[in-house]
């Protein structure tokens, strides 16, 4: 029987990152039957004991006591200086608590190299923190990514409709970069090597062996015929021709309309009385285009993750909440459903590799 080892890095530590793997480890002990079990894991708290007894203490005190038994958390402790915890404060966004939550990701990614952890969930940072701390990165997908070795990695998210069960994938094919760099960012060559990630993350973490999947257009209508907009009929949409005849066995549909290529993945998501022709999954060109729609759909419950690296790597959707932070008042989950799917993608790749 396959126990995948999940290091959960407990984020930036002036957000609700803490809170919410508290609260979503107390939640995953006493899951409802109806949701499906997963796999027996072993999961150990990357992070800092006098920062997450803080946590523990604020919980109580807004009245949550329905926490996990702390004796019995598996700590990776971080140590920090003690000048560096006073520095930090619920909500308040610092050099100091960019700096905590540089380390607990690095330390995590450092023992999950090394062979200790199968995958890892990261609780949400503030890239800004980590610039205030000197850590320039675009997020924390780069910097798996570096430490990982691998310039071949995407960002999906990743929801099960809690309405229907039906399953919304959505792939960004650009991230963290201004609106304005999209189009110079876009490419063939990037999108061959999105969708090639996409299509080894279907096969080997969700045994689709035969997908569809849809791209989206750039343009409002995918350009119109060129009158929107160049990029359709310039590159995209012969880059799509030749992507169905190099993979027969998937069926590629687009470029779709950027607006109308999330109607049928919401009636689905939502529930219709018809029946909705989907996509197993979607390929967005840029951060907001697919990630308004899948917040709009999934915030609760959708999972950010990290395609292509060595090892498992989810998020929840959300950020570090600092409005919310210190009140005890943030929903976790989506921190749920971040372990829930790191525990069965680690599981899978266990089977697989014990197969092999
Ligand atoms: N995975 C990660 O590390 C992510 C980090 N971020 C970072 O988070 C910071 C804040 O970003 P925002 O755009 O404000 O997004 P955000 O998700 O932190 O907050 C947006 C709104 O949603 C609410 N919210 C977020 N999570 C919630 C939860 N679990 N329960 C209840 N309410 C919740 C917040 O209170 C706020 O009103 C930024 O520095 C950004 O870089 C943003 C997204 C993902
Ligand atoms: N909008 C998604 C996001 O900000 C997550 O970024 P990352 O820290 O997981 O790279």
């Amino acid at each position: 029987m396959v126990q995948p080892r999940v290091a959960i890095a407990l984020g930036d530590p002036a957000g609700i990152g803490a809170e919410v793997v508290l609260k979503a480890l107390a939640a995953l002990a006493d899951d409802s039957p109806e949701d499906p079990p997963e796999p027996p894991s072993k999961i150990t708290l990357v992070g800092n004991r006098a920062l997450l007894e803080q946590t523990c203490d604020r919980l109580v005190q807004a009245g949550f006591s329905y926490l996990p038994d702390f004796s019995t958390l598996d700590l990776l402790e971080v140590p920090l200086d003690s000048a560096l915890v006073s520095q930090i404060t619920p909500g308040a966004e610092s050099a100091a608590s960019g700096e905590a939550s540089f380390r607990f990701l690095q330390t995590a990614i450092a023992h999950t190299l090394a062979g200790k952890f199968d995958g890892i969930v990261t609780a949400p940072i503030a890239k800004s923190a980590w610039k205030a701390a000197g850590h320039v990165y675009p997020g924390q997908t780069e910097l798996l990514a570096e430490q990982a070795g691998t310039t071949r990695f995407g960002m999906m998210f990743v929801g099960r409709s809690p309405h229907t069960g039906w399953t919304l994938r959505a792939l960004l094919a650009t991230t963290h970069i201004p609106l304005r760099q999209v189009p110079d960012a876009l490419s063939p060559d990037l999108m061959t090597r999105k969708l090639g990630l996409l299509l080894d993350s279907l096969r080997d973490d969700f045994r689709i062996l035969q997908p569809r999947v849809a791209i989206a257009g750039l343009n409002p209508h995918s350009g119109e015929r060129g009158q929107l907009g160049h990029e359709e009929l310039e590159w995209l949409t012969p880059w799509i021709h030749q992507m169905r005849q190099q993979h027969p066995y998937l069926t590629l549909d687009g470029p779709i309309p950027p607006d109308t290529l999330w109607v049928r993945p919401g009636q689905a998501w939502f529930g219709t009385s018809r029946p909705v022709q989907t996509h197993d999954a979607y390929l967005a060109l840029y951060h907001d285009q697919g990630l308004i729609p899948v917040k709009l759909m999934a915030f609760d419950c959708a999972v950010n993750t990290t395609i292509g690296l060595p090892f498992v790597r989810t998020s929840p959707d959300h950020g570090t909440a600092f409005d919310i932070a210190g009140r005890g008042i943030a929903d976790a989950s989506s921190m749920k459903a971040a372990i829930r799917l790191a525990i069965s993608l680690s599981a899978q790749r266990l089977i697989l590799q014990n197969q092999s």
